[in-house]
Parts: C-alpha cells; structure tokens; sequence
C-alpha cells in the first residue's frame, strides 16, 4: 500500500454554506501549498466527498476523494522544534521538511504556531498497471486565519464534525453524540502461518484508530474458544464481531451464534466480520471479491475499512447435520479430494496457502475413489432468485474534541524504549496492556480511544461455562438424515472423486469456486467429479480453476450443479468429510441453505 500526502495552508475562509440539490456543498474554504504560493486550491466538502480544485489563471482542476474513501480525520497542533529546528510559523512546512504534530493537551506542543491542523485519512482505490490497489492518502489542512488558536481549532473542529457526520450518514447539525460500542475481535493466533497477532497489530490497528473505531480484542486460548465467548457473553454490547484468522475461526463465531436462544436477534443485531489471516481465507477473498474490494495477500486494508464503515450485507448460511451433530456453515461442505488436500495439508501449515497447492500435487498423483450414495434437490429457475439486503450498522461516535485527549498521544511519537500503556476509557484506570504483541514489535502500538487488549493469561478460565450446548438456529425443511427423501430429488450412486459444496464465490484465496455465486442468492454450487477421470483431467482442472476459469468444466467426469439442499451417504469408515474446512464425522450428511439470517460487514464501494 503506497502512502501520499498533500499539505495545505488556509488563504481565506469562504464563509456560507452552499446548496446544490444534487451535490450538496457543506464547507468551502480557499488554501495554498506553503511552498508555491501560486498554487491556489478551493476545498470542497460535498455530499461526494472532499473536492480540492487547483485554480491557475486560466483554468481549474478538479480532484475529489470520494467519501467513501475517507476513513476519519483528526485536529492536531504543531509540535515544539528542538533548538535549531526553526521555530517560524512560515517556514514549518517549507519543502519536504516534515510536519511534526501533536494533540493540543501535549506538554510539547510549539505555542508559537497558533494554526490547528486537520487531518484527513483516506484510502483511495488507484489502478496501477496490473492490479487495482489502495493508496493511503493524508490530506492536512493548516487553519490559521484567526490569531488565537482556539479559533483556529475552532474551524478545524468544525470541519471534523461535518466530516464525521457525512461518514456516519447524520444530519450535519446533529453534534455527534457519545454513544459508543466497540468492535469485538476474537484472534485465532495459530491461524495460518502464525502471523494473525502481527498482522492486526500492524495492518488493522492503525486504520481502526484513525477511524476512531475502539475495540476489545481477545486472543483465542484454545480451540472452541470463540464459540463459547459468543455464545456466553452479551454480544450486543459490541457493534460487530470480526473473526481475525482463517475460516475456521469465523465457523466457530457463527456456531456459538446459533448455540443461543436469542439467535434471530442477535444475527438482526450484531454482525460478523472477517479478517483474513488463515491459509485459506476463502470468505475474505469472496466479501473482496463481489465488492470489487481488492485482496492483495495478507493486505487486509479493504475489510478494515469495512469495520470502520460498519455496511453489512446478508450472507447465505447453511445448516448441516450429520448423525451426531447440527451446525451451521457459511462456506462449504466437502466430501474427497479437496477435503482430503485441506486436512492433510495441515502438517505444512506454517507455508500458508501453498500447502494446499503442494498437496494437491500430492493427492492427484495417488487419486483416491469414494463410495457411497448422493442426492441433491436441484435448483432449475437459477434466474429468479432473490436479492441480499445491505444495512449500515450503528456506527461509533466520540465526542468533539475527546479524540486529542491524551491517550492518543502514544499513536505518534512512542518512543521504543518505552513501556506501553494504553486506556480503557477516558478518566479512568490505565492498565499495563500485558502484551501478546510485544513479543513481536516494541514500536507504536495503535489503539483507538477506548480500546481495550485482553491478555492471554487473564479472564479466560470463566469462559468454560457449565451451560449445555444446544444448536437452535431455523427449523429444517429436511427429513431426518436416516429419512426416506423426496421424490424429485436427483439421486447418483457410484463412485466419486470428490463431491464439493460451496456457496461462496471462492473457497480459498485462490480458487475461485462458483464464479455466479452471490452473497445471498440461496444456491449451493455442487461440484461432482465421478471416478474413471484420469490424473491428467484433474490437473487440466485444477489449473483451469487456479485462473478462475471453470466456465466449461462440466464434461463425463466432472459436473457443477446449483443445488438448494443435498444429502451424502458415503460407503465405508474411512476419509475425510469437512465443513468449512474443519473435519466431521465421516458418515451420512445433510445440508439446506437459508439466505436472510446473518449479516456480514462488506466494503463500502457500490
Ligand atoms: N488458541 C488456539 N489454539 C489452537 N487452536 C485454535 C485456537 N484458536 C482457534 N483454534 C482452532 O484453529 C483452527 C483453525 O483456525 P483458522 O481457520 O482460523 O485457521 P486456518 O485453518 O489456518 O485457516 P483456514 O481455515 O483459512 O485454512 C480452528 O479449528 C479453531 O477452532
């Protein structure tokens, strides 16, 4: 991700606010770049976004930054230059010389520089020649027309204010208010190569903090962690719940989820979110993927910026039984050679996501065949299905001014040597942040206001409740799994390579699965590929899938079906069945699809 910046000087205020039916105006101002005078800019804050018009005596030029690139923004001050360092209000922002601020109650802010700056944190989307990518852009705007600088502040302020209610879709004149609710992190650090702690750190923090969106991050002890967390605690005191690994984490999320009595309304209340940090990252890639959002590896700038922006879509999910157990998915079902690659590919975890393309290697060379019996319900009229239903969610709100408190001077200038603290809440208790991060990074550690780490070796024994687990969830529509099925379900006996369910686009970060799929159309796409395919088949379709192409697979061997529920009965004892990567019983299974219960947390850039 490249960073760019434009630094600009206030000229003059414009005063009024403008109104345009189609483009609303809402603050106007006229700046200069300090160091070329000439180059005039008028500064639009509009219903699109924030519009820097470079004037030249015969013409004007328009840039905007579409609002829904703008992540947040925030009022500094300059800081104090050492001896030597020029302490001129006209010659601090002379050529590249860097712009040092701090927040206004620091004890080294320069007194002589009466001007309050703004920043503007964006994200802007730029095609560079290969790829569409990011860019993060700081636009600071210098106010200093007033000579008090509590009148200056006062402009800035004010342009904040209308920044943050343009973000959070508010009437203008409403000051935001204090009503705040985190986001809820739950961290899986063995997801993937290891690396979820390191990336959230130094990926995701920062851009929540410059959103000013807080959040309780809680570090997963154990396997089934995160569904108990979900299932025992009261979840709508959290505006989302992002699951940072891979997609098993976000499976035990969901889960805990439907383990409640009061399912329905925390799914209408409380949605989900992702932050890829697995191997195989199949739903981050598919959220990505529908959005136009792009997903460079282990870059998670997109879906940061969708927990800030708080927009959720529905989500298909699926409910799955098998003799012992329900759950629920939002991925797959997998019964065969991609099972069998995804399971036994663990032991070469720590390379990431090229353990599953070395293992299908691997298993193709010695192609297994399942026996057993499949019969699905197939969907004819894939044309008339229906539409998900996108939602903003209660997004955070601070209040004016508590952002340039003094716990977010540490997100500057924290000096390495120094231990780290961090605040709970303004005017409360600090307490040391017993770091899992530490272990990884001394440098700055990002933290919006009010955010709070959960350590690993506290609050984590109270979570193993006596509470029985039971799944609630819809009533299914199925017959029981030992049950006689319908008549006009399609029914094939025989042997099979693999029989593969997705409902996603994409069930890794690179194979893309079921090109028509969407987010919330009630369509498994089932993949089957029969036995008698020859090694070499395999390989011309797995490559064929690795470059997204499987338009033309279907062929004797090999065929993809849109499916609306489905049933399994595999011959035998041995291999490998799983649900959203994560293995089960291996015997009789069932699933039905159900597209208007969970919402998830998508990019905003439709
Ligand atoms: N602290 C923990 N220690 C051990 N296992 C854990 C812990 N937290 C979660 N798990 C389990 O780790 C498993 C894998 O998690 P996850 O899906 O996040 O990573 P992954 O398998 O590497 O990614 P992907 O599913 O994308 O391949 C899940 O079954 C989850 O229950």
């Amino acid at each position: 991700m490249a960073d760019s910046e434009l630094r600009l000087d206030v000229l003059h205020a414009m005063g009024d606010e403008k109104s345009d039916p189609k483009e609303r105006v809402y603050l106007e101002e006229t700046f200069y770049i300090l160091s070329k005078k000439k180059s005039v800019f008028r500064v639009r804050l509009t219903s699109k976004g924030l519009s820097l018009i470079k004037e030249t005596d015969d013409s004007s030029k328009e840039q905007t930054i579409l609002l829904r690139d703008i992540i947040g923004s925030k009022c500094m001050r300059s800081k104090r230059r050492r001896v030597g360092g020029g302490s001129c209000v006209c010659t601090s922002l002379v050529g590249n010389q860097q712009l040092k601020v701090v927040d206004e109650n620091s004890g080294d802010l320069d007194e002589n520089d009466i001007s309050a700056y703004l920043y503007i944190y964006a994200y802007v989307l730029k095609q560079s020649r290969r790829s569409l990518k990011r860019e993060r852009t700081t636009i600071t705007l210098r106010f200093r027309s007033y000579d008090k600088y509590e009148d200056n502040n006062k402009e800035a302020q004010k342009w904040r204010n209308t920044i943050k209610c343009l973000l959070m879709n508010e009437p203008i004149s409403n000051i935001p208010s204090n009503i705040e609710k985190k986001l809820l992190v739950l961290l899986n650090p063995k997801s993937g190569p290891g690396k979820a702690r390191e990336l959230f750190q130094t990926k995701v923090a920062p851009i929540l903090q410059e959103a000013d969106v807080p959040y309780d991050l809680h570090v997963t002890k154990y396997a089934n962690y995160a569904k108990e967390f979900v299932r025992t605690r009261n979840v709508y005191n959290w505006r989302g719940i992002v699951a940072v690994g891979g997609d098993g984490v976000l499976f035990e999320v969901l889960n805990g989820m439907f383990q409640r009595l009061d399912w329905q309304q925390v799914f209408a209340e409380v949605p989900l979110a992702v932050l890829p940090c697995g191997s195989g990252n199949g739903l981050a890639k598919t959220i990505c993927h529908h959005f136009n959002e792009p997903f460079i590896h282990q870059n998670m700038t997109g879906l940061s910026l969708a927990l800030a922006r708080g927009k959720s879509s529905q989500i298909d999910v699926v409910r799955v039984e098998t003799k012992t157990d329900i759950m629920f998915s939002l991925l797959s079902v997998g019964w065969g050679l991609i099972s069998d690659i995804d399971i036994e590919s663990e032991r070469l975890r720590s390379i990431g996501g090229q353990r599953f393309t070395l293992w299908a290697l691997a298993r193709t060379v010695a192609l297994r065949k399942y026996k057993g019996v499949l019969s699905y319900a197939l969907i004819k009229d894939i044309g008339n299905l229906p539409k998900p239903k996108t939602t903003i969610f209660g997004r955070s709100i601070s209040q004016d001014g508590a952002l340039d408190s003094p716990e977010t001077e540490a997100f500057f200038d924290c000096d390495e040597q120094t231990e780290t603290f961090m605040s709970t809440e303004i005017g409360k208790k600090h307490h040391r942040v017993d770091s899992w991060y530490s272990v990884h990074s001394r440098k700055t550690f990002y933290s919006a206001r009010g955010s709070d780490y959960h350590s690993m070796t506290s609050a984590g024994s109270e979570l193993r409740s006596p509470v029985q687990e039971r799944m609630y969830g819809p009533a299914s529509h199925l017959p029981s799994l030992m049950s006689e099925l319908p008549t006009h379900w399609v029914q094939e006996d025989g042997e099979f390579v693999m029989v593969h369910v997705s409902y996603q686009s994409h069930i890794g970060e690179d194979f893309l699965f079921a090109p028509h799929s969407r987010l919330a159309d009630g369509v498994m796409w089932m993949l089957i590929i029969k036995a008698g395919i020859t090694r070499s088949q395999i390989f011309s379709f797995l490559l064929k899938v690795s470059q997204g192409n499987i338009a033309d697979i279907n062929n004797e061997y090999i065929k993809m079906v849109p499916v609306s529920a489905f049933r399994i009965v595999p011959e035998g004892q041995t291999g490998y069945i799983t649900v959203d990567g994560e293995l089960v019983d291996y015997g009789p299974i069932q699933a039905e699809i159900f597209p208007n219960i969970v919402n998830i947390l998508v990019p905003d850039t439709k």
